[in-house]
């Protein structure tokens, strides 16, 4: 799909590494901008207490994760410390047409995969304030095994290295600040598409 036609929505990719507090602060961010519509990706990960189905993620089997793939029902997937995550096209694609903006929150080789679609997408990574923070946060959520842990940090060390590829950079130091950052870009953005439109009379 080519994306960005004048009257499409944005695509607003917000990525970085497991833990920054992407969920978090997205989902701040989703009860502050309620015209923002948030693509459920599909995952072969486990529940965790509280996740319900269509509402967090889409939980698939592996097999039913591959005919996705096969029938190529996804923008982009990844495997993620034994996992399959991957965002439907299908709802994506028609919620952009319809006009309205669309909020991925995905890995970095997932947002990779998205750059190479919808080059005219908004890339957006979140950063902690430091590795310590960094590590605290994924402790302090007690979902992940000490193994699981130790895998997210060392797979962060080399997402950290994907920075040069996003077009803003946001530091999750308060949830509330970098949540007011990212409604400042998608601003910002809303008012260079204005800009174009009008250019293109
Ligand atoms: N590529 C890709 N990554 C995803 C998708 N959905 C979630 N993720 C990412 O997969 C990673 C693991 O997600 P999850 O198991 O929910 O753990 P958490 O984000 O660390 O709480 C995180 O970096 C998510 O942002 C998706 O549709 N595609
Ligand atoms: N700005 C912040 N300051 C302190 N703790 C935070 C902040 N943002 C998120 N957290 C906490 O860090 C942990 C990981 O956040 P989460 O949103 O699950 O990260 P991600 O989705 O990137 O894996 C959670 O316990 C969350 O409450």
């Amino acid at each position: 799909m080519k994306a960005n036609y004048q009257n499409d929505g944005l695509l607003i990719v917000v990525s970085g590494p497991s833990g920054v507090g992407k969920g978090t602060v997205c989902a701040a961010l989703r009860e502050k901008k309620t015209d923002l519509t948030y693509s459920v990706s599909a995952t072969t990960r486990q529940p965790r207490e509280g996740e319900e189905h269509g509402v967090n993620y889409f939980f698939e089997t592996e097999t039913s994760f591959k005919k996705m793939i096969q029938n190529e029902e996804l923008i982009e997937w990844a495997q993620y410390v034994g996992n399959y995550y991957g965002t439907p096209r299908r709802f994506v694609e028609d919620t952009l047409r319809s006009g309205k903006d669309v909020l991925l929150e995905i890995d970095v080789q997932g947002a990779q995969q998205v750059k190479q679609r919808f080059s005219n997408g908004i890339f957006i990574f979140l950063l902690p304030p430091s590795i310590d923070d960094l590590r605290e946060r994924i402790v302090g959520r007690g979902s992940e095994t000490e193994a699981s842990i130790h895998n997210r940090l060392g797979a962060a060390t080399d997402e950290f290295k994907h920075v040069q590829y996003y077009d803003y950079v946001v530091i999750n130091d308060r949830v509330e600040a970098a949540c007011e950052r990212i409604d400042a870009i998608i601003t910002a953005e809303h008012c260079k598409k204005d800009r174009i439109v009008m250019m293109n009379g």
